[in-house]
């Protein structure tokens, strides 16, 4: 069985973070993995406290996987601070750890904030770098690119930008946009795009946290980055659309709506 990490924030409510990572990976097929970056107490409706784990400890829980059960791929998620953000950068390049996904994580759907201000330097220099793909939403790749963003060129430019700048695919997703929830991959010098019908919903808490993942769990199952994104793609809209309604803000999605075990299959 082909095997994946997360290396990213605990959300007590279930829906982003390490446990939609952990379902996400299960429903795709993969042995899922994780290394806790920091414990959040979150729901619904917002983030109301963050604990966050040492550097020593997030090195514990990567060399206790790495050493026993090597990763196929490594989503990595949210992830608070600089210090931190180096650890999984140092440990990444020691284990020569490939399929890397970086959702860089800024902000909780409620609008929390779970990056310090300084370390989004860190992870531009740190962890960029190392991305098989780095998954911005429009928000977040207006803060790595620097440029504003008005429309799907504006997307365009700044995937471009940011795949200059750090020599990393780049993956901007569409779901800030008002239109359609369409996503621009920038890769190799070309642009494609994956798109997808919005979903009249506003059960969006952790959409990111899910599409990287099931790009991550896909790349570890030996499907190209395209395929995997498109695969990826294929699984959030189809657990978006399973319309669960659950607590008084923007919940969680369903990832118990293929029972069939399409989304499970592996490369041929
Ligand atoms: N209402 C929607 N209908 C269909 N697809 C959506 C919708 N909202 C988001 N998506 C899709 O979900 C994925 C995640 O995109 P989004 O831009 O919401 O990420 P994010 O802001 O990082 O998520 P999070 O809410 O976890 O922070 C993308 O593929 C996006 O197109
Ligand atoms: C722990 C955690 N990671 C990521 C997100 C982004 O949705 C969140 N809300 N919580």
């Amino acid at each position: 069985m082909r095997t994946a990490l997360s290396i990213a924030g605990s959300d007590s409510s279930g829906g982003a973070g390490i446990q939609a990572d952990l379902k996400t990976m299960t429903m795709n097929g993969v042995f899922a993995m994780s290394a806790l970056t920091a414990l959040t107490a979150q729901n619904t409706t917002g983030v109301t406290a963050v604990m966050e784990v040492t550097p020593q400890f997030l090195q514990n829980q990567i060399d206790a996987v790495f050493e026993d059960i090597r990763p196929d791929a490594v989503k990595i998620g949210m992830v608070a601070s600089s210090e931190l953000i180096r650890t999984i950068a140092q440990r990444l390049r020691a284990y020569e750890a490939a399929n890397i996904v970086v959702d860089p994580v800024m902000a909780a759907t409620s609008g929390a904030r779970l990056i310090k201000e300084e370390a989004i330097e860190t992870l531009k220099e740190e962890l960029l770098p190392l991305a098989t793909v780095v998954t911005p939403n429009i928000p977040e790749a207006e803060i790595l690119s620097g440029e504003t963003i008005h429309n799907e060129d504006g997307m365009v430019a700044a995937a471009i930008k940011i795949s200059e700048m750090y020599h990393c695919a780049v993956l901007c997703k569409g779901g800030h946009s008002v239109n359609d929830a369409n996503d621009l991959l920038y890769v190799d010098g070309k642009a494609r795009w994956f798109t997808g019908r919005r979903i009249a919903t506003s059960n969006t808490h952790g959409t990111g946290c899910t599409l990287s993942s099931a790009i991550a769990s896909n790349l570890a199952k030996g499907f190209d980055l395209e395929t995997s994104v498109q695969r990826a793609k294929d699984y959030i809209s189809r657990a978006l659309s399973a319309n669960l309604d659950l607590g008084k803000g923007s919940g969680p999605m369903n990832h118990a709506f293929d029972l069939s075990g399409e989304f499970a299959k592996e490369a041929e």
